[in-house]
């Protein structure tokens, strides 16, 4: 079993339901969950007073036999429950817990507080005062702990079904849910742990995971490294950009096509002035461009148009990011060659793809099928889709990225591992993994530039 695999409730339950018909005992499951909680807790609080919050479920089964664990190594436990208990599994372990339950809604707060009120199987939002309480003890608390899930959240979209608080840690139980990594539930999970479950678990949805990368090979040049092309347009400074990264991707070399010819930035890029969009053609004829990038500050007018139509007819495997994606939205435009790696913004998603139905991985797998390319669909949590389902979905990007020109880094990025790797799919979660570890090294309030500068640290850190 990957530990990066996410996996909606109703998967989950098939893969409980499967071993349960290979004769694992489902009360033997939620002890082994409960012990793996109750492991994690004990770790980081020891001693001090914890309340467990049980709801009607196995989730709130698995708060008992948590409770149960953590009073045996004497921690001062409290247990409150929101009713009895309604399933067998569940039944049982509150019958192992010899002591008192509370009422969740006059129960005294505690130091620490876990929330085993409810797990997927969550079907509706939290009665208001329920959500309430569950708020109130949980800001209070120093330490708070979700069980699978914090309680309120949709499982499988990341949505607010009801308010839900800020928890410190979640401890998702055999695997990811895509609550966990989409927002805005995944900024109520705090920080994530995995228990494993011990149960086989398989999903083409994974969480996306650090890249290994190689050095180059002692027999590299220039051009065996790969050869990025960018096209620019009007606005200099977003082709810059995206050259920049290229070059510090780990590319061999990078030219820049641009109407505006030299125009600062890295000696280490080629500039090469194309005034007319007609003249590109020919500066693509070039079979050793390993990866092409097109739309960062490319414009929206017939000239932006017209380099955009020459990008396509290239073959040349290829980055399609900004305005070149609003461009490819209008109509009569030449298809998208497949294998293509697009980077959309919510805005420029929209445009493409219109609304489609679903978590934020379900309608990024359905634009990467209905497209052929591989979708990065960027925001606070990136979803990398691939036409034949993979998915990989990034968790915990810096909320400093929000600022102009960070997608014109990423687009680079992607088009110099692209370059470098020659597989769309690997080069994009590259890029986005490169992209969000660059950004946790740089300093508050960073701007875009700044990312450039802390690359190479992101790639030494991955060989
Ligand atoms: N299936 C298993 O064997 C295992 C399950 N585990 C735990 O079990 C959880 C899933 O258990 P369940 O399927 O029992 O589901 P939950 O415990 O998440 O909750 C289901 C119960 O809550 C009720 N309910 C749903 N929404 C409600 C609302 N808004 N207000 C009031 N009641 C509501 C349902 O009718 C049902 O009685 C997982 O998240 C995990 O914590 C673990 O123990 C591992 C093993
Ligand atoms: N709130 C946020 N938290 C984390 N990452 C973000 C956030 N907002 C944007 N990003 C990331 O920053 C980049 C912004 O790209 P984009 O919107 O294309 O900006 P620009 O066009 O100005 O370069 C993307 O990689 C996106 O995933
Ligand atoms: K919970």
């Amino acid at each position: 079993m990957s530990h990066a695999s996410v996996l909606k409730a109703a998967q989950m339950r098939a893969a409980e339901q499967a071993a349960f018909d290979r004769g694992v005992d489902p009360y033997a499951l939620m002890e082994c969950a409960g012990k793996a909680v109750a492991q994690i807790i004990w770790r980081a609080g020891h001693r001090r007073d914890l309340l467990v919050l049980c709801g009607p479920g196995n989730n709130g089964g698995d708060g008992f036999v948590v409770a149960r664990l953590l009073r045996e190594r004497g921690v001062p436990v409290r247990v409150a429950a929101l009713s009895e208990s309604g399933t067998d599994s569940a039944r049982r372990a509150r019958a192992a817990w010899d002591g008192p339950v509370e009422d969740v809604m006059t129960t005294a707060p505690a130091t620490q507080v876990v929330d085993a009120l409810f797990g997927i199987g969550l079907s509706r939002g939290l009665d208001g005062a329920v959500a309430q309480r569950l708020g109130a003890l949980v800001e209070s608390a120093v330490a708070s702990y979700a069980v699978d899930l914090p309680s309120g959240v949709g499982t499988d979209c990341g949505t607010l079904l009801s308010d839900v608080p800020r928890f410190g840690v979640t401890i998702a139980l055999g695997a990811w849910k895509p609550a966990h990594l989409l927002q805005p539930a995944a900024e109520r999970c705090g920080r994530l742990v995995l228990a494993p479950l011990h149960i086989p678990l398989a999903s083409q949805v994974e969480r996306l995971v650090a890249p290994g990368l190689t050095v180059p090979a002692v027999t590299a040049h220039k051009y065996s490294r790969g050869l990025v092309a960018v096209i620019g347009g009007g606005m200099a400074g977003a082709s810059l950009l995206a050259s920049e990264a290229a070059a510090r991707s780990g590319a061999g070399a990078v030219r820049r096509l641009a109407v505006d010819g030299p125009a600062g930035g890295l000696h280490a890029i080629i500039d090469r002035h194309v005034a007319q969009p007609e003249a590109l053609a020919s500066e693509l004829d070039d079979q050793r461009i390993a990866a092409l990038l097109v739309g960062p500050g490319l414009g929206l007018g017939a000239d932006a148009r017209a380099r955009l139509e020459a990008a396509l007819e290239s073959g040349h495997p290829m980055v399609i990011d900004a305005d070149a994606l609003t461009l490819l939205a209008e109509e009569h435009m030449p298809s998208i060659p497949s294998g293509a790696i697009l980077t959309p913004h919510e805005g420029e998603f929209g445009r493409m793809f219109g609304q489609l139905s679903g978590s934020k991985i379900d309608r990024a797998r359905a634009a990467a099928n209905r497209s052929g390319a591989i979708i990065v669909y960027k925001g606070a949590d990136s979803v990398v889709a691939a036409p034949d389902g993979r998915v990989a979905v990034a968790v915990g990007a810096s909320s400093w990225l929000s600022t102009a020109g960070t997608g014109d880094v990423l687009a680079g990025l992607a088009a110099g591992r692209l370059a470098v790797t020659g597989d769309p799919f690997r080069a994009a979660c590259q890029a986005v993994w490169l992209h969000g570890d660059a950004a946790r090294r740089c300093r508050p309030a960073f701007v875009a530039d700044d990312l450039l500068d802390a690359l190479p640290a992101a790639i030494a850190a991955r060989l």
